[in-house]
């Protein structure tokens, strides 16, 4: 079984100005709200692709009532702690370019981290634990490490989307999955990326780290994939961005899904890409035939 753990969920709340200022009254043009944070995300896509998950982390309060009952109505089994505070409202911005607020979000007490860790304790050997997502500031800065040794003992394999030494420190416990986009590969090593070529040597390190599988993803420059054996390339299919958000945790969910039905890493990779480009492609994020339809334009090339 798949279980995603989204420590801070939220309610994403889309507006769609056509400008926006500084200290203005403005009206919206549009307006949409859906569940967020990267491993709800994950879920959802996974749900898309008829794989199965239990999405886990922390709720409360109307917002996180909101969040269960969407997962609920699209069928995703959920088993979340519930915390006192409101989960958190994050605010994606459209106006040609995308801007995003996103909330600190609830306090997390010492039980309610307990309880989460008793959840993760009970996983075992044929599960995967997706860790996606920035850590509530109330929890300790160690937390992914904390979480992925309990998962590591159970036997079961791990999954980490997340930036800074959140990724860095758990690259010891070898994940099956990374994905940085090239960004956060940069700010790792304390350099700048610009391009699928530059990405390969830090790749390649990500890998001598720990990490079993690495993708980078880079926006519309394509992506990266790189494990002990092969490198890969992908372009990115053409298509109108409408909304970026979750195009990183859709990448992850395509590759999981297309590599637990064929066994094969290239084709999880072609599918991780085009679940990336559906989503941005998207107001919410991809569906199945959305995937299908974008699979045809993605063409891997392996680098020797
Ligand atoms: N302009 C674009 N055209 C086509 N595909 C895109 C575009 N932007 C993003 N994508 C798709 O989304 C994937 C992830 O994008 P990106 O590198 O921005 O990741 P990310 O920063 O983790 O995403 P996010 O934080 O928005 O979820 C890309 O690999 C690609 O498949
Ligand atoms: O604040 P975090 O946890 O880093 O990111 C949260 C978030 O921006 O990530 C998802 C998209 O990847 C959104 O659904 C959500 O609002």
């Amino acid at each position: 079984m798949i279980y995603t753990l989204t420590l801070n969920p939220s309610v994403d709340y889309i507006v769609k100005l056509d400008s926006f200022q500084l200290g203005e009254l403005h009206r919206t043009e549009s307006e949409a709200k859906f569940p967020g944070g990267k491993g709800i995300n994950v879920s959802r896509v996974l749900k898309q692709m008829e794989t199965n998950s239990k999405a886990l982390g922390f709720i409360g309060g109307f917002t996180g009532a909101y969040i269960e009952q969407f997962l609920e109505k699209e069928n995703i089994e959920t088993d979340f702690v519930k915390v006192v505070e409101d989960s958190r409202i994050n605010i994606k911005l459209k106006t040609g370019q995308e801007t995003e607020i996103n909330a600190k979000g609830p306090d997390i007490s010492e039980t309610a981290f307990g309880l989460l860790k008793d959840k993760i304790c009970q996983l075992n050997a044929n599960d995967l634990l997706v860790l996606a997502g920035s850590i509530p500031g109330s929890l300790p800065k160690t937390t992914y490490e904390e979480l992925v040794k309990i998962s590591k003992e159970t036997g079961a394999q791990f999954v980490v989307d997340a930036e800074g030494d959140l990724l860095k420190n758990v690259l010891k416990f070898k994940p099956f999955l990374i994905k940085p986009n090239h960004h956060e590969l940069g700010e790792l090593f304390d350099t700048v990326i610009s391009s699928p070529e530059e990405v390969i040597p830090f790749g390649k390190k990500l890998v001598s780290m720990g990490a079993e599988n690495v993708i980078v993803s880079l926006a519309d420059q394509g992506a990266v994939f790189i494990n002990k054996d092969s490198t890969l390339l992908a372009n990115v299919p053409k298509g109108k961005v409408k909304n970026s958000v979750g195009a990183g945790d859709s990448m992850v969910a395509g590759f999981l899904a297309a590599y637990e039905r064929t066994g094969d890493l290239i084709e999880a990779f072609r599918y991780s890409v085009a679940s990336g480009s559906a989503t941005a492609f998207s107001l919410g994020l991809c569906t199945k035939d959305q995937v299908a339809e974008l699979i045809p334009q993605v063409q891997i090339k392996e680098i020797r």
